[in-house]
């Protein structure tokens, strides 16, 4: 079976500087995948390589086994890859519940003309509150969404995401800014919402990389030092020396 991605010799530069320096990575359909490294490794470069913000200086990055080489940011997202947390995605005045339902028309294609066809639709009403119940917002199901806290609101971009059909999510530093119990809220709903999903996250609190992820890569300098299971990961020489030692210790 083909990956859900994979990237063979991956550069990226800016200028004269290399900031991404020969990448290889396969990440398996279903996987829980982190990415971590030290400020300005190139994670988020990465992000933008994968989610076509960039265009490559070289190597190849395949989707389910299809080049995205010169593909748009849209049509990868149709490919199937969403980068999600970004709130803007949000309606605020919508409710919770209409913001997953335009999540769920959208993936079937409605786009956003589908006023007119909202109402009576009670298989799409039942999809939605299944997502609803599995964000554990039941309580906020009616509550305009730009009332909900940040933590609330970022579970609801992931339920959005995942209402949209996206099979591959990219997470750029889901739980920024959060406090402990969101962190471990967000982190609670990130594993019960993307479920089966492939997923690549970026993120510097060690407790959620460790708590997620299935495997973890570690990048310096542009370049992956070591890509395991947590555990050895958490054991490896090379990481401690340039990362975990100083960042997680
Ligand atoms: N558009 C750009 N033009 C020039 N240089 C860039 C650009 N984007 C990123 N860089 C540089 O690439 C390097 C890697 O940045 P990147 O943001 O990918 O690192 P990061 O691992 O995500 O860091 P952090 O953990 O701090 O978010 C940095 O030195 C940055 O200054």
């Amino acid at each position: 079976m083909s990956n859900a991605i994979s990237l063979r010799g991956v550069t990226k530069s800016f200028g004269r500087t290399e900031i991404i320096r020969g990448v290889d990575l396969d990440i398996p359909h279903g996987q829980r995948h982190a990415m971590i490294g030290p400020n300005g490794a190139g994670k988020t470069t990465l992000f933008n390589l994968i989610s076509g913000r960039f265009s490559l200086t070289s190597g190849t990055i395949e989707l389910n086994g299809r080049s995205i080489d010169g593909l748009a940011p849209h049509e990868i997202n149709r490919l199937g890859l969403s980068r999600s947390f970004q709130i803007t995605s949000i309606f605020p005045r919508l409710t919770v519940f209409e913001n997953i339902r335009c999540g769920l028309l959208w993936a079937r294609g409605y786009r956003y003309s589908f006023w007119h066809l909202l109402g009576g639709q009670r298989a799409l009403n039942e999809e939605a509150d299944r997502l609803i119940e599995r964000l554990n917002l039941e309580d906020r199901r009616n509550v305009p969404a730009g009332l909900l806290s940040y933590a609330e609101q970022r579970a609801l971009e992931v339920g959005i995401t995942v209402a949209g059909g996206a099979e591959i999510i990219l997470l750029d530093e889901p739980t920024a800014g959060m406090s402990h119990s969101e962190t471990e809220y967000a982190v609670a709903l990130i594993r019960a919402v993307t479920e089966g999903k492939t997923l690549l996250i970026v993120e510097h609190d060690m407790s959620v990389v460790f708590g997620l992820a299935d495997v973890i890569t570690v990048l310096v300098y542009g370049e992956v030092i070591a890509s395991d299971v947590p555990a050895r990961i958490r054991g490896d020489k090379a990481v401690q020396e340039a990362y975990l030692g100083t960042e997680a210790a």
